[in-house]
């Protein structure tokens, strides 16, 4: 019996599951981050070995994982797929391996390896999709500093600017000044302003207010809306693109990531915006998760590798 593993390597997490040979799966697991860009070597390592560990013992020894997929971000940069390569066989890993970008990863399970799009809104943005011919087509996910419109990141943002401008005088007061503050156990606009200069934040922690959103709209508070809908907006106009390059117009949208799966606002506007430019585009629950996804990706790798070396 052979077996095969799909990571879906993030920056605060690793997912890992492994499928029998028939898709049946044999084991989900978490690990570490598995974070290319910043993180030590020796960090990365240790959470590879966890990892290749929890495989081995899923599969009754490493030599029964006949293929591995890793779907991480930044794997456009040879330099990461070919750390990401030397960790895993480090780990003793003999078998296939495939290295893809972690959008893949969440596509191929969303879609269960089919065709369609999908919208992730988490920290960042991204949309991505693939049609039945295999072509793929990306929008967004360029960065906190130029992109990203619509993400938790930008949402953080917004509220931080709905703050300042109550606080001056160009907008109303809004409830969100008092959310904020009670979030970052700040009491004024200064302590708010040393907060976002802090050089130990990350654009995580301006993300981390954005679930205030959804308690402000809940007041009904007008900048809280309009910052929804103009999220809303953003999130649409990443769609329509990708859609259309693909002529996945008439196909399936599984929109992922906490924006879009926890903030109602944000959702109905989305969909409501969607519905005027694209009727026809079905939005569906993600089928499966990335982890999944890359371990699907594996199996079919393995079958068709088999295929190939089959004697008839
Ligand atoms: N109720 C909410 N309304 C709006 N945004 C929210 C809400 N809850 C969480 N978020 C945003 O979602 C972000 C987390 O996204 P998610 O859970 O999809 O995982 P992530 O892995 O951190 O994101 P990414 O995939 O971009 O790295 C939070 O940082 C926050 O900005």
């Amino acid at each position: 019996m052979k077996y095969v593993a799909g990571l879906d390597g993030g920056g605060t997490k690793t997912a890992v599951t492994v499928l029998d040979e028939n898709g049946g799966t044999v084991s989900t697991f978490g690990s570490g981050a598995l974070n290319f860009n910043g993180a030590d070597e020796a960090a990365v390592l240790r959470t590879f070995r966890d990892i290749f560990n929890g495989i081995a013992e899923a599969c009754g020894g490493l030599d029964n994982c006949a293929q591995v997929a890793v779907g991480a971000a930044g794997v456009s940069n040879p330099a990461v797929t070919a750390r990401i390569e030397n960790a895993v066989r480090h780990c003793g890993h003999r078998g296939g391996l495939v290295i893809m970008g972690d959008q893949e990863a969440a596509h191929y399970g969303a879609h269960e390896g089919g065709p369609g799009i999908i919208l992730i809104a988490g920290t960042g943005t991204i949309c991505y999709g693939r049609n039945e011919a295999g072509h793929t087509h990306r929008t967004g996910g360029f960065g906190h500093l130029i992109d990203d419109e619509g993400s938790g990141y930008s949402i953080g943002r917004e509220l931080l600017t709905a703050l300042v401008k109550a606080f001056d005088g160009r907008a109303p007061a809004t409830p969100i000044s008092a959310m904020v503050h009670e979030r970052l156990g700040t009491k004024t606009v200064g302590d708010v302003i040393a907060f976002v200069y802090d050089r130990s934040r990350s654009k995580k922690d301006v993300a981390a207010l954005a679930p205030i959103l959804s308690e402000a709209c809940g007041l009904g508070d007008e900048a809280a809306l309009a910052i929804a809908d103009r999220s809303a907006a953003a999130l649409v106009e990443l769609v329509v693109p990708v859609a259309a390059k693909l002529s996945l117009q008439r196909g399936e949208l599984a929109p992922i990531g906490s924006v879009l799966l926890k903030n109602v606002y944000v959702r109905s506007a989305f969909e409501e915006k969607l519905g005027r430019v694209l009727p026809e585009l079905r939005v569906i629950s993600a089928k499966r998760d990335a982890s999944f996804g890359a371990a699907l990706m594996a199996l079919r790798r393995q079958d068709a590798r088999e295929g190939e070396n089959s004697p008839c």
